[in-house]
């Protein structure tokens, strides 16, 4: 499929970045901004990121190189550059659980909690055997609320967060505007909230890819992308099952 008919829709940790120890201590490798400015240019501006993290936190990583970011799972998407933040309608976890969970935290060495505006993440990468504890306290959280929030697992973190939205939404949404409308979406990701955009891409027309599945590690996806950088009066197509 040449790249002039394709959309291309990113998941950022663990996919476009290695994961690091904590959510700040993510590295941009050399290149990739330059390699993912040369796709947006490739194909008409198409190029979305679709994370879990806030809009603000990937624009602290990626600058303007992506045309569209939807962040916090799609809660939060720009769908141009400079444009507004539009925010699904959704509410916002009570203030005591954030107070309990400050509190959980600084009594469990190596955990850390990551506030988001609707949510937060109980992160234990660094304390794997509170592992069942965090996800008990999270758990006993949305039973309170039932039905408004869920927990959402993540890599080495429990996400509280609300229900209404997920990345396929975000995918939905992306596709239907300018530049991305009429085009096939390729979406790649790597983690459980990532498979609603895969199937999302899929009913779409387009293909959603995963590592490891399709790709081993997120430093073989970046020589995948790399490899797609058209050179001068060369002809690029998107050849992983898209
Ligand atoms: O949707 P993504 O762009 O993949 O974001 C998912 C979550 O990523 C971050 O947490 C994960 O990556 C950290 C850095 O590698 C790692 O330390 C942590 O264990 C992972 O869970 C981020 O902190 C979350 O807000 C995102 O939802």
């Amino acid at each position: 499929m040449p790249l002039g008919r394709v959309a291309f829709l990113f998941d950022f940790d663990g996919t476009l970045v290695d994961i690091a120890a904590s959510p700040d201590a993510v590295v941009v490798p050399p290149g990739l901004k330059e390699t993912l400015l040369a796709l947006r240019e490739a194909t008409g501006d198409a190029l979305a990121i679709i994370s879990g993290r806030s809009v603000d936190q990937i624009d602290a990583f990626l600058g303007d190189v992506p045309f569209a970011v939807a962040g916090e799972h799609g809660i939060a998407i720009r769908h141009r550059p400079g444009g507004p933040i539009e925010r699904a309608a959704l509410p916002s976890v009570p203030s005591q659980w954030v107070v309990e969970a400050q509190e959980l935290v600084a009594s469990l060495p190596g955990t850390r909690l990551e506030r988001k505006v609707g949510g937060f993440v109980l992160h234990y990468r660094g304390a794997p055997e509170t592992e069942a504890l965090l996800r008990k306290a999270a758990e006993a959280w949305v039973k309170e609320e039932d039905g408004r929030f869920h927990v959402q697992a993540a890599k080495m973190a429990w996400e509280v967060r609300p229900f209404g939205v997920d990345k396929g939404y975000a995918v939905n949404l992306l596709m239907e505007n300018a530049p991305f409308v009429g085009r096939r979406p390729v979406f790649v990701g790597d983690d459980v909230t990532d498979e609603d955009a895969i199937k999302a891409a899929i009913r779409l027309g387009g293909a959603g890819l995963r590592i490891p599945v399709d790709f081993p590690t997120p430093s073989v996806f970046r020589g995948w992308l790399n490899s797609l950088v058209p050179s001068p009066n060369e002809d690029h197509s998107v050849g992983h099952g898209a």
